[in-house]
């Protein structure tokens, strides 16, 4: 897969700031310039929001952050990066001399993707003196969480252009779609311009109220179309007979008087005022920065649930999220060289995330075995059980566990977990894990578990092969000078 090693922003605004933060948090320096005065202030509000939600995201090592530097002119920001997006505003004219001066900047071979909403990139790339590697990246917000662009190409953008394009998004998290086409608005802003213009019908019309009106959304097709879309949703919808029945009974209501449509509403001052006040009085009080906060915690739980969907397998932008993780745990390689065989392997850095948490505010029992079954993952890979030796037809079960709770985790707490090994033969890892505040250093779980080695095509247990075995001698053996963790061997039970 071909990377982005160095990206340049032009514009560092909503959109600008949220392509920032996706580049850096997969370990790409990346290059700004903004003349706004207080740029460097905007695009770290939004890049610290974006730094809690990859905690709560992913457990997977992140790369080390890329480096990020505020530059004076928009020749120097662009200079020697390799992807360079340009998110100033919405305007034609604007975006041209822009593009026009980033293309007379840029190094030859640099791919130069547009934030634009709408515009078509045959009008964009007119002035360019290499219009080829112009392409809009259409992202969706926030960049950092939401992980679809849509890609499309102009008159004169070249195959390959949009090939490299392409190819560079999954190793940042994202995933593009190629429009064949360009059309103002392209796919994803079509479809929410349809609908934005039926609800301010709505509003003016006194049909319902801006609350209401997200209510219908968030209590109904807004849950089912993060996860299936609109024409699989409707599939479903048809019963047994599927989307010919669908079709056969709510295809003639397409004749009816439904929609407004094209007839767009004056955004008069009345209309500005009624849905600014109604607006306000919906946020009751929390700023955009709070909202963005709970938006991105609903965000992540969302991406989390649909990655442990379908049996494990992971569902639209879940297998994507499983996918890009996987790819995470494979470039940090094994993590020998971060970890300290003298002392309990520390293996997971995480933090609380929301879809953790119970009615009682805080870690739900099912998540530290979460925890501690990703802590068992990093000691196979560490011993060479990676996604390649389980693919191959071998891997380790774990056959027997016990979890003691001797502490609280609560939302957002930076938690991390540590493993030792306290015996093995060459079919059996018996391991004792520990989760600690990673503050305090304090313990809040500790798991001790049997893992089998099994041959998962004969479906039984087996020897694990010389190269895992010396591995695993050698981590036993430095854990035999460590102290007997307080809690082996316990079970539950009274005295009677
Ligand atoms: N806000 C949204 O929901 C989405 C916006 N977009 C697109 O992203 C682009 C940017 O939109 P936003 O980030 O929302 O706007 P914004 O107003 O938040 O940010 C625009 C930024 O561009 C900077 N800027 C202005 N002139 C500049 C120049 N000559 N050189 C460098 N920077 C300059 C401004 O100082 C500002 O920080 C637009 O094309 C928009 O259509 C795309 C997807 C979603
Ligand atoms: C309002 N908008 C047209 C700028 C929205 C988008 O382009 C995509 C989004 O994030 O909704």
């Amino acid at each position: 897969m071909t990377r982005i090693n160095k990206a340049a922003c032009i514009g560092g605004g909503v959109i600008g700031g949220g392509w920032i933060a996706r580049f850096l948090l997969a370990g790409i320096d990346v290059d700004v310039f903004d003349p706004h005065p207080e740029a460097t202030r905007i695009v770290g509000e939004v890049l610290a929001n974006a730094e809690k939600a990859y905690a709560m995201l992913t457990g997977a090592p992140l790369p080390q952050r890329g480096k990020l530097t505020f530059r004076v002119t928009l020749e120097q920001a662009v200079a020697d990066a390799d992807w360079i997006q340009e998110s100033v505003p919405e305007r034609l004219d604007l975006k041209r001399k822009v593009l026009t001066q980033i293309d007379a900047a840029a190094r030859p071979d640099a791919l130069i993707g547009s934030s634009t909403s709408g515009l078509l990139p045959t009008d964009l790339q007119r002035d360019m003196r290499h219009p080829e590697r112009l392409f809009v990246a259409h992202p969706y917000n926030p960049v950092y969480l939401l992980p679809l662009v849509e890609i499309v190409g102009g008159e004169k953008t070249s195959m390959e252009t949009i090939k490299a394009a392409m190819e560079r998004l999954p190793p940042i998290g994202m995933k593009g779609v190629h429009i064949a086409k360009e059309i103002e608005a392209f796919v994803g802003d079509r479809l929410l311009e349809a609908l934005w213009r039926e609800a301010l019908w709505l509003i003016k019309d006194d049909i319902c109220t801006v609350e209401t009106l997200d209510d219908v959304i968030r209590y109904s097709f807004g849950l089912r179309w993060a996860q299936m879309g609109l024409f699989q949703t409707y599939r479903i919808a048809g019963g047994e007979a599927g989307m010919r029945h669908f079709l056969a009974q709510f295809g003639p209501a397409l004749q009816w008087n439904w929609t407004k449509l094209m007839d767009v509403v004056d955004l008069d001052d009345a209309l500005v005022e009624k849905i600014g006040q109604q607006s306000d009085e919906q946020a009751d009080g929390l700023s955009i920065r709070e909202l963005e906060r709970i938006r991105d915690e609903n965000l992540v739980g969302i991406l989390q649930t649909l990655k442990g969907s379908h049996g494990g397998k992971g569902w639209g932008a879940g297998k994507l999220l499983k996918d890009f993780e996987q790819g995470l745990w494979a470039s940090a390689g094994d993590d020998k060289k971060l970890v300290d065989v003298a002392q309990p392997l520390r293996l997971i850095e995480t933090k609380v995330s929301p879809a953790w948490v119970d009615y009682n505010g805080h870690m739900t029992e099912h998540r530290y075995l979460q925890v501690f079954g990703d802590t068992s993952d990093a000691l196979l890979r560490l011993i060479g059980v990676d996604f390649a030796y389980v693919e191959r037809g071998h891997s380790y079960y774990t056959v027997e566990t016990h979890i003691r709770h001797l502490g609280e985790a609560k939302l957002g707490q930076a938690i991390h977990s540590t493993c030792q090994l306290l015996s093995a033969d060459e079919k059996r890892l018996h391991v004792f894990h520990t989760i600690c505040d990673t503050a305090t250093g304090e313990t809040i779980a500790t798991a001790e578990h049997m893992l089998l080695h099994v041959d998962a095509k004969a479906g039984k247990a087996a020897p694990a092969p010389e190269e895992v075995l010396s591995k695993v001698r050698s981590i036993v053996k430095a854990h035999a000078k460590l102290p007997v963790p307080e809690g082996v061997g316990r079970h539950v039970g009274q005295k009677r």
